[in-house]
């Protein structure tokens, strides 16, 4: 099966306060509708992981492809719109702009993309609401909505350009057991209907032992 992002060898050192070799020779893939999780003590190298495999730190030895095209090496410019085209985001915090309504925060992504109108961004972001079940919603101020409401609204924005990947940083974290339960059975969902693949780290071991792969980290290293 296709592989949509494949990390080859992939070191990081950080230099302060001292030369300290965070991830060694890192090298997987995920496929296509995969559902991955990843694992690993605190301090392990998880979260500085997921940053370069979002593309958002740059400085790091090894190569790291998105739908078999090599990514590393391409300037801020290109990686912006990579990431923006190609790859959703979930949080622990969902980062909503609460001062918009919920439709506006949906769409943001796809306007700053500009590759529809604005009638088609206004119409998909409707669409996104509508698959996570919060469409009633759309006009609301984001404020005044639920910590469960905002996660999902969160989806419903790293969904809104239809990207091959959705990572997600701890997406549960700051969610009630109910609450996660909803943002899992949405993702196994995307994976299972949209084939869309998602690569979450978690702390959540109930969570990752019903995800189809868990990639276990220990030292800056995948030990299985
Ligand atoms: N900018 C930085 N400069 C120096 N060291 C850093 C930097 N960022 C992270 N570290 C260190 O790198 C190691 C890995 O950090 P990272 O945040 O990736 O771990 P993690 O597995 O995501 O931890 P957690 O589960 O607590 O979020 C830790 O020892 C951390 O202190």
């Amino acid at each position: 099966m296709k592989l949509v992002l494949q990390a080859k060898n992939i070191n990081k050192h950080f230099y302060k306060p001292k030369k300290f070799h965070v991830l060694k020779d890192i090298s997987f893939g995920i496929k296509e509708g995969e559902f991955a999780s990843v694992m690993g003590k605190s301090g392990c190298g998880k979260s500085t992981l997921l940053y370069i495999l979002s593309t958002m730190d740059t400085a790091y030895g090894g190569e790291l492809y998105l739908n078999d095209r090599l990514v590393t090496g391409k300037s801020h410019e290109e990686l912006s719109r990579i990431r923006n085209k190609h790859i959703g985001f979930v949080f622990q915090f969902h980062y909503l702009l609460t001062e918009f309504s919920v439709i506006e925060n949906v769409m943001l992504p796809a306007k700053k993309l500009a590759e529809k109108s604005l009638g088609e961004i206004e119409h998909d972001a409707h669409e996104k609401l509508k698959m996570l079940h919060i469409e009633h919603l759309a006009e609301q101020r984001a404020s005044r909505i639920s910590g469960g409401e905002k996660q999902r609204v969160a989806i419903a924005r790293a969904l809104i350009n239809n990207p091959t990947i959705l990572m997600g940083d701890e997406p549960t974290g700051n969610l009630d057991s109910h609450n996660s339960e909803n943002v899992f059975t949405i993702f196994k969902r995307l994976t299972e209907e949209e084939g869309l693949s998602l690569l979450v780290v978690t702390h959540d071991v109930d969570f990752a032992e019903r995800t189809d792969r868990i990639i276990e980290m220990e030292d800056g290293r995948i030990i299985s």
